[in-house]
């Protein structure tokens, strides 16, 4: 199974990718989880990331493009994956389909995790991490309408776009999306 999630700050993608990761028993990709690490460690990648992650901007496509082009290279993604927090641009998108071409994947579906504007501010101001202040939490929201939300549309031309009510408890979500999957 290859899917990917689409959400806003705190719709609950990293929560759903970490579950479906665990039932479909494949790994999970989370480029937002990838930057946070190698800022930590102060990598290369990181010192580039940090300051765009720090005022809630996108990091450039051509860095986030160039890590998931090495990732889904890597030999434990042969059965599946689930990836979380790309594509968020729609050149990134392309780019992932190009991408799976080349390595002659294909995307199953697309999941959007669809909560209100309320519930992304309230629940990203409710975590305690570093970029989860209060102008950055807007700045991630509005970038998500502007940037992410015309890639449902590329989805959904494609056939490839499930839309899940995600203003529910997590595990409804889960099962609503296992039942869209066609699995019990
Ligand atoms: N695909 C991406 N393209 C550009 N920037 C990204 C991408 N993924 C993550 N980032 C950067 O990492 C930050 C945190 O990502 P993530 O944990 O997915 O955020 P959230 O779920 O709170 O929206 C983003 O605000 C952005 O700066």
């Amino acid at each position: 199974m290859r899917l990917v999630i689409l959400g806003g700050s705190g719709s609950g993608k990293s929560t759903q990718a970490q579950r479906l990761c665990r039932y479909f028993e494949i790994p999970q990709i989370s480029t937002g989880e990838i930057l946070r690490q190698a800022i930590a460690k102060v990598t290369t990648l990181g010192r580039h990331a940090q300051p765009y992650l720090a005022k809630g901007e996108l990091v450039p496509d051509e860095m986030i493009i160039d890590l998931i082009r090495l990732r889904l290279k890597k030999a434990d993604i042969s059965c599946g994956w689930v990836l979380e927090g790309y594509p968020r641009t729609a050149f990134q998108a392309e780019e992932l389909d190009f991408l799976l071409d080349n390595l002659g994947q294909k995307l199953d579906w697309a999941i959007y995790l669809q909560v209100p504007e309320a519930v992304m501010v309230s629940r990203s101001l409710g975590r305690s991490l570093p970029d989860d202040q209060p102008e950055i939490v807007h700045r991630r929201v509005e970038i998500f309408y502007d940037r992410t939300v015309p890639i449902l549309e590329y989805y959904d031309r494609r056939r490839r776009l499930l839309t899940i009510n995600g203003d529910r408890l997590p595990e409804m979500v889960e099962q609503n999306i296992l039942t869209l999957l066609g699995v019990p």
